[in-house]
């Protein structure tokens, strides 16, 4: 059944809770990759002890630096972080989030990756594990992640 403008309303009120303008916090571009084996399953990474929100499962990702497109920024942390190899078209853009922290506003593409070279490892993060979208819930992640996880289980 359609949504009503009452349903509407309550998933997205009007008024002053969304801002518009960023504010004094810096916006800050992180790119994501969600990989995808050959069964569906996704792979999620742990945050170390010591990093912000430790013990959280994120996708494998990081910081776009200066002078680095998001693809490429993508393909360098996914060899840093994970010890594989891939390229740019190797990555189709799937979406996005957009969250409000306490000190920065993340914006952060996410692509899905299908193919890759070389044998996963856990370089950064404390575990990988390889998951079902529909077992994700199980998985704490950071509060900007949890729309994207529902929009893998629809597109994925
Ligand atoms: N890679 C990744 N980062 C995420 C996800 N969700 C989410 O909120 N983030 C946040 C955590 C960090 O604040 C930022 C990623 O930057 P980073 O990978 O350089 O994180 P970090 O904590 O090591 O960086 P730093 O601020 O200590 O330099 O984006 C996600 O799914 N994957």
């Amino acid at each position: 059944m359609a949504p009503t403008a009452a349903d509407l309303d309550d998933l997205c009120p009007s008024g002053p809770a969304t801002p518009v303008a960023a504010g004094p916090k810096p916006v800050v571009l992180v790119v994501a990759g969600a990989l995808v084996d050959i069964d569906g399953r996704v792979l999620i990474a742990k945050r170390p002890e010591g990093k912000k929100m430790a013990g959280l499962w994120e996708f494998p990702g990081g910081k776009v630096e200066p002078g680095e497109t998001p693809e490429a920024a993508l393909v360098r942390e996914l060899r840093e972080e994970l010890g594989i190899d891939t390229s740019g078209s190797c990555l189709a853009p799937l979406t996005f989030a957009s969250h409000e922290y306490d000190d920065f506003h993340l914006l952060m593409p996410l692509y899905v990756c299908r193919r890759w070279r070389g044998r996963i490892a856990a370089k950064e993060h404390s575990e990988i594990k390889w998951v079902r979208p529909l077992q994700m819930g199980a998985y704490p992640m950071p509060p900007a992640d949890v729309p994207l996880v529902s929009m893998l289980r629809d597109l994925l």
